[in-house]
This record gives structure tokens, sequence and C-alpha cells, in this order.
């Protein structure tokens, strides 16, 4: 199993992780969902070796066996699509028709047939964050671990991107992946969720939606403002003891309600009395 146990980072006087656990299986997929400043980026850099922890302990396969795509650019703007695919599988040792098959394989895969031959840089940003996605998943590494691969990626070459994600996993890769769209992370099989350096839960869909406890609301005037948020035209308001003193409408809560709703407990529990 690769994992991060216990992790604790600290960056000057700012805990990037505070004693975060993290587990993925061969096969599977597990989603890394939370805000700005969450501590995505740097969970994932722990996992592949960039960061050190400062307490805990991480198991992770050897470096060669590892797919990283950081939250950068991910590919070298000089080169070609099939440049850069090139030059990834030169350095894991990929040559010939074994390397061809792989590079024109996950161009189709990726949609990038029709820009093959130009330069990363010319790539929109959906394109350039495929590409990157294709190079780390490129010499079928155990871990594959890819910093927010959807970003920037409009929805319909997401389906792409997804499949790619999950046909890796089926070969047997270890996937461990964030993003900040909700509404894609509950295809993920595993989600862990992340506010400000903490796990505020973890499991599947079902388990998150499963573990929830407390009643969320919806309606256009809030009885607590500060226990509420917008969600289109409404608001939404959390009632942890799950005992609504409103006649609003209960609703069933989405991922997207259930990490305002767990993050603005832990906010309120934090707020000095
Ligand atoms: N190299 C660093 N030096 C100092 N502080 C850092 C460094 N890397 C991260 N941090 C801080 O650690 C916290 C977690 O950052 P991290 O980038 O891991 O979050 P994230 O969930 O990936 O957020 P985002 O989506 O905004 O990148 C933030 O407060 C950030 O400012």
């Amino acid at each position: 199993m690769i994992a991060a146990r216990s992790v604790t980072v600290a960056f000057g006087a700012t805990t990037a992780l505070d004693d975060v656990t993290v587990a993925v299986a061969p096969g599977q997929v597990v989603a890394l969902v939370g805000g700005d400043g969450a501590g995505k980026t740097t969970l994932l850099r722990t996992l592949v070796g960039e960061v050190a922890p400062d307490r805990g302990v991480v198991a992770a396969p050897d470096k060669h066996q590892i797919g990283y795509l950081s939250a950068g650019p991910g590919s070298w703007a000089a080169l070609t699509v099939r440049q850069n695919l090139d030059f990834v599988g030169g350095i894991y040792g990929l040559t010939g028709d074994e390397l061809v098959d792989r590079r024109e394989d996950l161009i189709d895969r990726a949609g990038l047939r029709v820009a093959a031959d130009r330069l990363a840089s010319a790539l929109s940003g959906g394109m350039r964050r495929k590409l990157g996605a294709a190079m780390a998943m490129l010499h079928h590494p155990e871990l594959l671990v890819l910093d927010e691969p959807s970003t920037g990626v409009d929805p319909v070459s997401r389906i792409d991107l997804w499949r790619m994600i999950s046909e890796a996993a089926a070969a047997g890769a270890a996937v461990l992946m964030s993003t900040t769209y909700l509404d894609e992370a509950e295809r993920a099989g595993e989600l862990v969720v992340l506010d400000r350096g903490r796990v505020l839960t973890t499991g599947s869909y079902d388990d998150v939606r499963g573990g929830f406890t407390g009643t969320i609301t919806a309606s256009t005037t809030p009885t607590r403002p500060e226990w509420s948020w917008r969600r289109g035209r409404q608001r939404r308001e959390y009632w942890p003891d799950g005992d609504p003193a409103t006649d609003a409408d209960v609703i069933a809560p989405d991922l997207e309600d259930i990490v305002i709703a767990l993050s603005m407990t832990r906010r309120h529990q934090e707020a000095p009395t």
C-alpha cells in the first residue's frame, strides 16, 4: 500500500499538513479535494519525495515507478507534443516501437492527434494539461500523482482525461490526484477532503454522504447567515444537530454542500468564544 501516515509538514509558521493519513492501493483512484491552501499540493509533493515530512512516514515506490504531473506546466514549452513524450520515454528507457506505440496511443487517448507536432507553448491550457498527464503515465508507473490535471480543461476534454486516468488505474497504477471540481471528484473511488492541512472526511462518495450528520436546508432567506452559503439562486443553511428551526426545504446534500458544511463546522469550533 502506498501511503502517507500521520504526516505533518510546516513551512515556517504555516502548517501545510497536520497529521494527515492517506492511502492508495494499486488500481484505485483517490481524489484529494479542498479549497485554496488546503494542503493538496503539499501532500502530493510529499508522496513523490519533493517535500520531506517534519513528522510521520511516507511509503511510496522508487522514483522510477512514480509518474508526476505537478501544478506547473508539466511539459517543455519548446518541444512539440511528440518530442515531449519521446523525451520522457527516453528518461524511463522506452525505445523503438514500444515508445512509438505508447506515444501514439496516448496522443489519441488525450485527443491530441491534431496537435501532435505543435509546440507545447502553442497548446491551449487544457491541451497542455492533457499532455502533462500523458507524460506522467507514459512509463506505466506504479504510482501516478496528478496535481489538478483537469484545471482549465473543458468539460468534453475532461471526459478524455478521466478515461485516461481510469485506464491507468485499470492497468494497475495507484492514482492520487487533486481537483477543485467537486462534481468530478464524486467519480473517484475514494475521496479525501482536506481543509487547512487537516483531513475533514475520507471514504467513497457514499461513505462520505453516509457519514455526514446534520441537516441542510435551502431558502432565499437563511435564519443564521453565519451557517449559510450561496448555491445558485438560493442559499443553503446547515444545522449541525440535525434539527432545522425553519420550515425551509430540507435538501439531499451533494459533495459541495458536505465539504462547505464540514469546513464551516471546523471554523465555528475553532473560533474564539
Ligand atoms: N514552499 C512553500 N513555502 C511556504 N509556504 C508554503 C509552501 N508551499 C505551500 N505553502 C503553504 O502551505 C499551505 C498549503 O498549500 P498547498 O499549496 O499545499 O495547498 P493547495 O491545497 O494545493 O492549494 P492551491 O490549490 O491553492 O494550490 C498554504 O498556506 C501555502 O501558502
